[in-house]
């Protein structure tokens, strides 16, 4: 059976044309020949567009104007790969001697022919050609995949956006960090951007081609945070199947996202300390240490200096993982930016549920100043809560403000006094607000803490947090 696969023959002697093609034809479905070097680039072009590829060129080193030097060759071989460098090129002549073919070899030919050849070792080389040319393909392949993928994992489903001056600022922070690549800490209320600002900030660096890889220290089980972070060895441990790779090694080149940094236990902080120090990790298991090279961005909304002092996280980490530090503000703090974060989800979400809405003025004047305690993340999801909800074209915002997880009439009337009587809150104190939302979402869903979870927009790891922090 022929192989699939296009070849070129090319050769100003008739008679090598012929004696090759008619052994080849022998093997490979499509062997075209020409005596003129000028019709490479032609006929790569006619086979691209019959969808049959030339995947390997047989290139003769001189041609009749200079008959020895392989001068011509060497010109031919370097317009091929310009044209497409997935084409693997053999190489041959009858004046070969092993500088030349050393010289062919640099210059990007797979391998190098005398002639006149043994048919055997003519079929071997081009053999071997086919499947070089096939190995490029694939990694051509697969490097396109990667960046599809890279491009995919990078892109967050939202914009990052901010109009206040305290937004401001920390743009201008973001822009100014991400050239160099010093390693970052993101502090903030949950909800006010963290996760898109280390976006943002991979974005406008100079890795933002490579991988994004995140990892929420939040949902990791206690006894999987090294292999997570490090990978482990096949047989590591009783679960360990197979070989794992780790967050670092998978972010290879690009940046690492290390959310909710503040949940690494502290028997794990000298690990990461020491990966960071050395900028090597080794796989649980593996006595082989692997090199590293990653931009380390960092997120929480624990206060990391009182964990300091408390003794539940490193000092020594905590200098080596705030270089920078970007601070986002609540949203109650920057309320100036709340029309254009409403107005970006009402369009997002009158979009997606095919509604067309407006807000009134006086909807967005409360809304601006309602104090968030869910931050953007609230703001996001009562605004799409309400598209779902409303029945006329002016937003309903009754049923938005301060009940991220309620559609019953009682709570709406609730939360429409709440919108009216901001002033009669008896604490703005979060913890306590936090505290009684999170009640309220589990009330709602009768103790159902997945469902609560999502009503709040928090993942399931930073409910059990709070759960465990008010003792519920
Ligand atoms: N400035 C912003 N512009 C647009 N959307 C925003 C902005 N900030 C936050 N959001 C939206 O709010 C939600 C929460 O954002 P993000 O996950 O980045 O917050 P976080 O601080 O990482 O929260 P957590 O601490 O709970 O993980 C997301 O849907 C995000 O798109």
């Amino acid at each position: 059976m022929k192989h699939s696969g296009s070849l070129l023959i090319v050769d100003d002697n008739p008679d090598i044309l012929i004696a090759a093609r008619l052994l080849l034809k022998q093997h490979y479905q499509s062997v075209k020949t020409t005596d003129n070097p000028f019709d490479i680039a032609g006929i790569i072009n006619e086979q691209r567009k019959l969808e049959q590829p030339i995947d390997v060129i047989l290139l003769d080193m001189n041609f009749t104007q200079d008959s020895i030097s392989g001068k011509e060759g060497f010109y031919w071989l370097k317009k091929i790969i310009e044209q497409d460098a997935n084409i693997v090129v053999l190489l041959m002549t009858a004046y070969g001697d092993i500088q030349l073919a050393v010289d062919a070899i640099k210059a990007g030919a797979s391998d190098f022919i005398a002639k006149p050849w043994q048919n055997e070792q003519l079929l071997g080389a081009v053999t071997a050609a086919f499947s070089h040319a096939k190995d490029k393909q694939q990694v051509g392949k697969l490097t396109r995949q990667k960046q599809g993928l890279n491009q995919a994992l990078n892109t967050p489903n939202f914009e990052f956006l901010g109009q206040s001056n305290a937004m401001q600022q920390v743009f201008s922070t973001i822009e100014k960090a991400a050239q160099t690549d010093a390693n970052i800490l993101i502090t903030g209320e949950s909800g006010t951007g963290k996760e898109l600002t280390a976006h943002a900030i991979h974005q406008a660096s100079m890795r933002h081609s490579q991988t994004f890889m995140s990892l929420d220290m939040g949902a990791v089980a206690q006894n999987l945070f090294e292999s997570e972070l490090f990978g482990h060895k096949k047989g590591a441990f009783t679960d360990a199947k197979a070989d794992h790779i780790g967050k670092f090694e998978l972010a290879q080149g690009g940046s690492l996202f290390l959310d909710e940094l503040g949940n690494l236990p502290l028997e794990h902080q000298a690990k990461l300390l020491a990966a960071l120090q050395n900028r090597q990790i080794t796989p649980v298991g593996s006595s082989k240490a692997v090199d590293i090279d990653i931009r380390l961005i960092c997120a929480t909304n624990d206060n990391l200096d009182q964990a300091v002092s408390e003794g539940r996280f490193r000092q020594d980490l905590l200098y080596r993982i705030n270089t920078v530090e970007i601070r986002l503000p609540a949203l109650r703090e920057r309320s100036d930016g709340i029309p254009l974060l409403a107005n970006y989800y009402l369009k997002h979400f009158a979009q997606k549920y095919k509604r067309s809405l407006t807000i009134s003025d006086d909807d967005m004047s409360a809304l601006c100043q309602y104090a968030w305690p869910g931050n953007v993340r609230e703001l996001a999801h009562a605004i799409e809560r309400a598209v779902i909800l409303t029945e006329g074209d002016k937003l309903d915002i009754s049923s938005v403000v301060g009940n991220s997880a309620s559609v019953s009439t009682d709570e709406k009337t609730q939360s429409t006094e709440v919108l009216n009587n901001v002033a009669q809150y008896d604490t703005f104190d979060l913890d306590i607000l936090e505290q009684r939302t999170v009640r309220a979402a589990l009330k709602h869903h009768q103790g159902n803490v997945s469902h609560a979870a999502k009503a709040l927009g928090l993942t399931r790891g930073a409910m059990y947090r709070r759960l465990e922090k008010y003792g519920l």
